[in-house]
């Protein structure tokens, strides 16, 4: 994201709540403090996908995280379809055969994502799940590869910024979950950056849904972690 960018479109809000009404009553209460947003499975499988696509008319920033993992085919077709909904970004896994199929599908104005490795894992969940490699290793092997294929942007811890900007260059983006202000609660995420330090990191976006929807005032938490990254 270019240093000239409005600096609220560093923080992508997750509107990971149960329907439609919810995440319009949150989205106005954010007012001008979020121009992003993050449509996951939750609210997808809700009636997301329209409000996405309403929210994308409103001139706010959508990020559809449907996560797609299939055959190449499928990939291809189910980007093709997803670049009818304006969004800005959509993630897939970073698997070769499917960021290469994600490539083929999209569509103009839409940027793929590919997510290397959970937030929520740690080495001893990767090596569970059959992985040699450590995660570290495993985010930058899978950061190589989207590079080479053309993907837009690298979703993974902030902990790995440095090792991911090496492999994608100036131009490709990283976008960060895993994001807790300071003494925030983790819950399930393993590997956590506080905002500044992920700004400090080299990310250009980070995501953020438990302690902005969780919030009794969620606009003053989301004002203060854009700030913390301006500061950083
Ligand atoms: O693709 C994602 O957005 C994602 C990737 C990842 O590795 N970790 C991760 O937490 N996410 C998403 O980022 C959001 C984080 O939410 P909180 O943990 O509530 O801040 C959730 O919507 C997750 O689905």
């Amino acid at each position: 994201m270019p240093e000239s960018a409005d600096p609220r479109d560093r923080l992508i809000v997750a509107l990971d709540l149960p329907d439609v009404e919810a995440a319009e009553r949150l989205v106005s209460r954010l007012g001008d403090a979020a121009t992003f947003y993050k449509i996951g499975y939750r609210l997808a499988y809700a009636g997301g996908l329209d409000f996405a696509a309403r929210l994308a008319k409103s001139g706010k920033k959508t990020f559809l995280d449907l996560k797609l993992h299939d055959i190449g085919n499928t990939v291809e077709e189910g980007v093709r379809s997803a670049s009818a909904l304006g969004a800005t970004f959509l993630t897939v896994h970073a698997y070769p055969q499917t960021m290469r199929a994600a490539v083929r599908g999209r569509g103009p104005g839409l940027k793929i994502l590919a997510v290397t490795v959970l937030t929520s894992y740690d080495d001893a969940d990767a090596a569970e799940a059959g992985y040699a490699l450590p995660v570290a290793d495993l985010v930058a092997r899978r950061a190589e590869q989207a590079a080479e294929i053309g993907i837009d942007g690298i979703v993974c811890s902030a902990a790995e910024a440095g090792a991911v900007r090496d492999r994608i260059g100036p131009s490709g983006l990283i976008v960060t979950p895993g994001i807790r202000p300071a003494g925030a609660e983790a819950s399930d995420q393993k590997r956590v950056m506080t905002p500044g330090q992920a700004r400090a990191a080299g990310i250009d976006h980070v995501v953020v849904g438990r302690p902005i929807t969780g919030a009794d005032d969620p606009r003053a938490v989301a004002q203060r972690i854009v700030a913390e990254m301006e500061d950083a």
